[in-house]
């Protein structure tokens, strides 16, 4: 086996707890990151769900929106989900105005999608790449992504509606697999990290 990676999730605001237990299930190390200096250290990020705009508030009074920026554009493994998914959006729709996002994939995605808190849901996923049957999916006042780059790759979707996206080294899913026990999609990136060490 090669080099076991070190993948921080970025601890601004969000379930990042329930990251760090799935990471370290699927054979990760898994630390908070909250501090450019401890950006500089992770082979790779998870960006947690939770709510975009204080995430991206936060980013900024934090000092991270540009060391995340720019580790993101040099080729850093990232996985988002929800409001990691609208932070990975090169643009967002239904987003508040002063609101930033990082970047990294080129998808349109649109801000609570799928409704309102009261219309949390769960769902059955079948996801390109994961094997062993469908991954279960929770959807909270959840994004959906409009459209994807041709260099963006469709990986699942629920309804008619693209629920996950990678483009090179970056991963997005609308929906929080860290809630469920099922691991495969953190599995699935911290393969992916593994790949690049
Ligand atoms: N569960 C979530 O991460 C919700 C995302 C939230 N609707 C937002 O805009 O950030």
């Amino acid at each position: 086996m090669t080099n076991t990676p070190v993948i921080g999730v970025l601890a601004l605001q969000g379930d990042v707890r329930e990251h760090l237990i799935a990471l370290a299930a699927a054979d990760a190390v898994a630390r908070p990151v909250r501090r450019p200096e401890e950006l500089a250290e992770v082979d790779a990020l998870v960006i947690p769900g939770g709510e975009s705009t204080t995430m991206s508030k936060l980013a900024v009074l934090f000092g991270m929106l540009e060391p995340l920026r720019e580790r993101v554009a040099a080729g850093m493994p990232v996985y988002g989900t929800c409001a990691g998914m609208i932070m990975l959006a090169d643009k967002l729709l239904d987003g508040r105005e002063d609101q930033e996002t990082l970047g990294g994939i080129d998808m349109i995605v649109r801000r609570n999608a799928f409704g309102r808190q009261n219309e949390s849901f769960e769902a059955k996923i079948d996801f390109a790449g994961i094997e062993g049957g469908p991954v279960e999916g929770v959807f909270i006042r959840a994004p959906w992504v409009e459209s994807v780059g041709a260099a963006a790759e469709v990986l699942a979707t629920y309804d008619g509606h693209t629920v996950a996206v990678r483009q090179g080294k970056v991963l997005a899913t609308s929906f929080h697999p860290e809630l469920t026990g099922d691991d495969r999609v953190h599995a699935y990136f911290v393969e992916m990290v593994r790949a690049g060490l």
